[in-house]
């Protein structure tokens, strides 16, 4: 099979869908690798390492999706990447469908089968592909909110881990799966007050026995949600349903409650987000304030670190990307966990949560399979 890897361009998206080494693999499988000119250059990799691992390069992104079998990205497809994929051609990619109706009906348009990274499944409940990002996502979120909590950056102007004698500034995590327990460990590390709310009880007592004590869990509800917001200098939204939007656990209204410069950072903005005044931002601009309170809603968070990401994104796609080039469609036939990442073939919507969040007919995936 030819596998096409072309350069991101969402904004300050710096990863790359396949590092040199990725290509070695796909080379040693017998297959074509094309990477279009200047594809690694954010992780450092230029056009020389990815010939000597193997691939060719191609001059333009319009050469990469025209001649080749399979698309391996990180970002989900923009206007002029989807207008060129077709039919018969495999997406191997971050879609966030729910949120987006115009990419799926581009998708469904185009023909594509589209495998969504955040839907591939494993054998513990988990999302295997979705995770490294998520941590990366959960790592950097204290970062962000505690830049954005600088006086001169807008907001209230705390130190997290405060100082002898002063208290630390309050971190309210709201879910702790994946991206929750990396934040809850960074603002942890910094020395600040943190508290995660979940709605799942045997998470709370597995965060818990992590934590040993030092960071505070909270079962959700809204009594417990109005609380720890309207206390915290940081609140971050790391809520998720599989495949679907975020649910909204922060109303406008509630905004009003919070303190004047807190800062809302909602990491599952790219579901949609969790905060009812969310839009997504980029990189270029990551924040907005509503009714006081500092926003920072950037959808490719793990862009910012391209050189960590993109190599642990590798890490985790690469088994699946190989057994998609081996056998084309035949591997999501084979592994359902797989199958689970298909969200979109020939003009069928194959997601449950995808086909309910936008009002389409679901069609069943082994169904599409099988036709
Ligand atoms: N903005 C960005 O750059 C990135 C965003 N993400 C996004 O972050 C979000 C979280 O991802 P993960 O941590 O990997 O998901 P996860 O599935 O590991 O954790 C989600 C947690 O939310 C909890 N939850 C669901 N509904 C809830 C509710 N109503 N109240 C309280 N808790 C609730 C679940 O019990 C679970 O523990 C996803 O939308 C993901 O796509 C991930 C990486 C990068
Ligand atoms: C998961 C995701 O949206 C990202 O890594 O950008
Ligand atoms: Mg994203």
């Amino acid at each position: 099979m030819r596998v096409g890897c072309p350069r991101e361009i969402k904004n300050h998206e710096y990863r790359v869908g396949l590092t040199p080494g990725s290509v070695r693999e796909y080379v040693a499988h017998g297959h074509e690798v094309l990477v279009e000119t200047g594809a690694g250059a954010g992780i450092g990799a230029d056009d020389n390492a990815y010939r000597a691992a193997g691939a060719t390069i191609a001059k333009t992104a319009a050469d990469v999706f025209a001649k080749s079998d399979m698309i391996v990205k990180v970002k989900e497809p923009q206007p002029n990447e989807w207008a060129q994929l077709r039919d018969g051609q495999i997406l191997y990619t971050y879609l966030h469908l729910a949120p987006d109706p115009e990419q799926t009906k581009g998708l469904l348009a185009s023909g594509v089968t589209a495998i969504a990274y955040e839907t591939v499944t494993d054998d513990r409940g988990g999302l295997p592909l979705l995770a490294p990002m998520s941590e990366v996502a959960g790592r950097l979120s204290i970062q962000a909110g505690a830049t954005a909590l600088q006086k001169a950056n807008g907001g209230r102007g705390v130190l997290l881990g405060g100082v002898p004698g002063v208290l630390p500034g309050k971190v309210t995590v709201l879910g702790g799966g994946v991206v929750g327990l990396h934040a809850a460990r960074m603002a942890a590390g910094l020395g600040a007050d943190v508290t995660i709310i979940d709605r799942s009880i045997p998470r709370l007592r597995q965060l818990d026995d992590i934590f040993g004590g030092r960071v505070h869990t909270r079962y959700s509800t809204v009594e417990a949600l109005e609380e720890e917001c309207f206390s915290a200098d940081i609140v971050v939204g790391a809520v998720l349903i599989p495949g679907a939007a975020a649910p909204k656990l922060v109303s406008r209204e509630m905004l009003s409650g919070m303190k004047k410069g807190s800062v809302l950072v909602d990491v599952a903005i790219d579901q949609g987000g969790c905060f009812e005044t969310s839009h997504a931002t980029t990189h270029a601009e990551p924040t907005y304030e509503v009714d006081g309170v500092i926003h920072y809603c950037v959808a490719n968070m793990p862009g910012a670190v391209p050189v960590t990401s993109a190599h642990a994104l590798n890490n985790a796609t690469l088994h699946y990307g190989l057994q998609l080039a081996d056998k084309g469609l035949k591997a999501l036939v084979d592994d359902h966990h797989l199958r689970n990442g298909l969200n979109v073939h020939k003009g069928k919507i194959t997601n449950r949560a995808v086909a309910e969040a936008l009002g389409y007919e679901l069609v069943e995936p082994k169904a599409v399979l099988a036709a």
